[in-house]
């Protein structure tokens, strides 16, 4: 199941577009004051609760494939700044000019951002993914750009297990986007799980640490999730969020609230 809200992608993502998918590389993140990308991303897996987490990675592609290495190939879970970027390199994770990460687009957005005349809620962008195998081990992913304009250094919920993501398969897995110093507060992927735990479905308890965020904190956000029995839910209380899920040969997928479609995969 993947969420974005990042605007890279065009309306109507997720089932409709395999096709984009497959021929356009999504490419570039959102940019901090300096205009220049910072990413954050971490990932777990809920077999064993092994994570893996960067943050402030400049120059790579894929933040999170250092992030995967991170929770495989280290006895940590979480590498900053220069110290991911030194592990990034000495693991063969190939670097790449910063400014090859940045869009005309993001740019644009930054330059708004600046004049102060953009809107917060399209100054996001993040990709997630939650995913249940055939033996019922849970994980997710998380990877973002963070947000526009962000102070230099500034690092979000989604490198933060618990808060951008967090996968037990006992409970099952969740990925966030949306607001990160409001999803740091409440550790929104950790609260969803313990609604599930207390016994709610997956959409009451998305609803419930959505809604508690929300109250507590004035943050809107988004969030999908799994469990072992292979059960999903999206859920989000920002203006839209593009996602898609892949079940039993049908692909779901949406944008904005009460649009599912609904076709064959291949
Ligand atoms: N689009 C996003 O989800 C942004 C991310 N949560 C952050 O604040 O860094």
């Amino acid at each position: 199941m993947i969420p974005s809200s990042t605007q890279e992608i065009p309306k109507g993502l997720a089932a409709v577009n395999r096709t984009w998918m497959k021929t356009k590389i999504c490419c570039g993140s959102v940019l901090n004051e300096d205009g220049e990308v910072e990413m954050d991303a971490s990932i777990m897996n809920g077999k064993d609760l092994s994570a893996g987490a960067v943050s402030a990675v400049r120059c790579v592609a894929n933040p999170i494939k250092v992030a995967r290495l991170v929770m495989e190939k280290t006895p940590h879970c979480f590498l900053t700044d220069q110290g991911a970027a030194k592990f990034a390199a000495a693991s063969g994770i190939p670097t790449i000019p910063g400014e090859q990460l940045v869009t005309e687009r993001n740019k644009k957005r930054l330059e708004n951002e600046k004049l102060q005349k953009s809107d917060y809620q399209k100054n996001l962008g993040t990709v997630g993914a939650v995913a249940v195998d055939c033996r019922g081990n849970v994980a997710y992913a998380t990877s973002t750009g963070g947000v526009v304009n962000k102070m230099l250094g500034r690092v979000g919920d989604t490198p933060c297990i618990g808060s951008g993501g967090y996968a037990d398969n006992d409970i099952g897995a969740v990925s966030t986007t949306g607001h990160g110093e409001s999803i740091l507060k409440v550790n929104l992927a950790r609260l969803t799980l313990f609604h599930v735990e207390q016994g709610k479905t997956l959409e009451e308890a998305a609803d419930a640490s959505l809604g508690y965020m929300k109250s507590k904190v004035k943050g809107v956000g988004g969030v999908i999730l799994v469990n072992k029995a292979g059960d999903w839910a999206v859920k989000w209380t920002s203006t839209s969020m593009p996602w898609g899920a892949a079940k039993d040969g049908k692909l779901y997928s949406g944008i904005d609230l009460g649009d599912t479609s609904i076709t064959d995969l291949p």
